[in-house]
C-alpha cells in the first residue's frame, strides 16, 4: 500500500481518567453528611456534545477524615458489574492528586423517591414486584463479594427506565469478607435509624442479614409509592411519640422490641407483606435471605 500514509499510533487514553478542566458543573443532584453528588457533563471538545455523567466528591471541610471512604467507596464500585448496580465509569483527581471524585452513570429519572410519587398511575404492582425483584438480584450480587450495603432506601435505588432500576449509592458500603460475617457500626451521625435493624441500633453490629431488614422498609416505601404522609419515619414517629435525640433510638429499640412493625399499607395484598414481615425478624438469622425473596417474588409475579 501507499509507503507514504503511516498509521499514527493512537495515544491509549485512559477512559476511565477525566481531567478536571473537562468537566462542567451542571446542578446538584444530591446532598450528603460529608460531600455531593453533581450533574456534570466532561466536555473536552468544549462543544457541549461531552456526555452528561454523575459525580461525587466530598466537602473541603470533611475532605480529610473522608477520603479514604470514598477511595474505598471507588474501588468498590469499580469492582461491581450486574445490571441492576450503577455504573462506575472513572476518577477525577483534582488540585494535583489532593481531592478525588467518583464519576457515575448520569440516570436522569433519578430515585425512586422521585419517580414513584411522579408516575405513580402507570406504575403497577407487578412493576414494584419487578423493581423489588431487581433490588434484590443487585443486594444478591453485593454480598455474594461479602459486602453490606448499610444504607439501603428508595432514596438510593435509581430509575433506568420503567422496567429497570439499579442500586445508585455505596456511600455506606463495607466489606465484612476479614470480620466474623458482620461490620462494627462506628458513624452513628445521621444514620438511617429507620430503616436499620435492631442488631444494627442495640449492639452496632451489621450483617447481611441487617441488609434484608433495611431492604423489608425499601419495599415498604415502593409499595406506598415513596408516599411522605407513610413514610417509615413519620409511621415510626407516629408509634414512639415525637422524642428527640438519643431517646428516638430507644423509643425505637422498644417498639421493635415489643414486635410492633410498619402496619400493612392498604394497597399492599397479604403475601407480598407477609414477604416484607419476613425480612422483619427479631434476629438476623430468622431473617428471609435475598435468594428467597427472588423465588417468592417471582413466584407472586407469573
Ligand atoms: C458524599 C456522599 C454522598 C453524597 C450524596 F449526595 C448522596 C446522596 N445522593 C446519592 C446519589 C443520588 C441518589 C442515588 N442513588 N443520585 C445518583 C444519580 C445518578 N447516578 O444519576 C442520581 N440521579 C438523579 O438524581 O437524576 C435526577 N441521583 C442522589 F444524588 C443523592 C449520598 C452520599 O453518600
Amino acid at each position: 500500500e501507499n509507503p507514504s500514509i503511516k498509521p499514527q499510533p493512537v495515544p491509549d487514553v485512559d477512559p476511565t481518567v477525566f481531567e478536571m478542566r473537562f468537566l462542567r458543573r451542571i446542578r446538584d443532584l444530591g446532598e450528603g453528611h460529608f460531600g455531593k453528588v453533581e450533574l456534570c457533563r466532561y466536555d473536552p471538545r468544549g462543544d457541549r456534545t461531552g456526555e452528561l455523567v454523575a459525580v461525587k466528591s466530598l466537602k473541603p471541610e470533611n475532605r480529610d477524615e473522608q477520603c479514604n471512604n470514598l477511595s474505598s467507596e471507588i474501588n468498590i464500585l469499580k469492582a461491581l458489574y450486574h445490571e441492576n448496580i450503577v455504573k462506575y465509569k472513572g476518577i477525577c483527581q483534582e488540585e494535583g492528586g489532593q481531592a478525588i471524585k467518583l464519576i457515575m452513570e448520569y440516570l436522569p429519572l433519578g430515585s425512586l423517591k422521585e419517580y414513584l410519587p411522579r408516575n405513580k398511575s402507570k406504575t403497577s404492582l407487578s412493576t414494584l414486584l419487578s423493581y423489588s425483584i431487581q433490588i434484590c438480584e443487585g443486594m444478591e450480587y453485593l454480598g455474594s463479594h461479602f459486602y453490606i450495603h448499610r444504607d439501603l432506601a428508595a432514596r438510593n435505588v435509581l430509575v433506568e427506565n420503567e422496567r429497570t432500576v439499579k442500586i445508585g449509592d455505596f456511600g455506606l458500603t463495607k466489606s465484612i469478607k476479614d470480620n466474623e460475617g458482620y461490620y462494627t457500626v462506628k458513624d452513628d451521625n445521621d444514620s438511617p435509624v429507620f430503616w436499620y435493624a435492631p442488631e444494627c441500633l442495640t449492639q452496632c453490629k451489621f450483617y447481611l442479614a441487617s441488609d434484608v431488614w433495611s431492604f423489608g422498609v425499601t419495599m415498604y416505601e415502593l409499595i406506598t409509592y415513596c408516599d411522605s404522609s407513610k413514610s417509615p419515619m413519620t409511621l415510626f414517629l407516629g408509634m414512639i411519640g415525637r422524642s428527640q435525640g438519643q431517646m428516638t433510638i430507644i423509643r425505637l429499640v422498644k417498639v421493635l422490641q415489643e414486635g410492633r412493625r410498619l402496619p400493612r399499607p392498604e394497597t399492599c395484598p397479604e403475601p407480598v407483606y407477609d414477604l416484607m414481615r419476613r425480612c422483619w425478624e427479631q434476629s438476623p438469622d430468622g431473617r428471609i435471605s435475598f435468594k428467597c425473596l427472588i423465588a417468592e417474588l417471582s413466584t407472586m409475579l407469573k
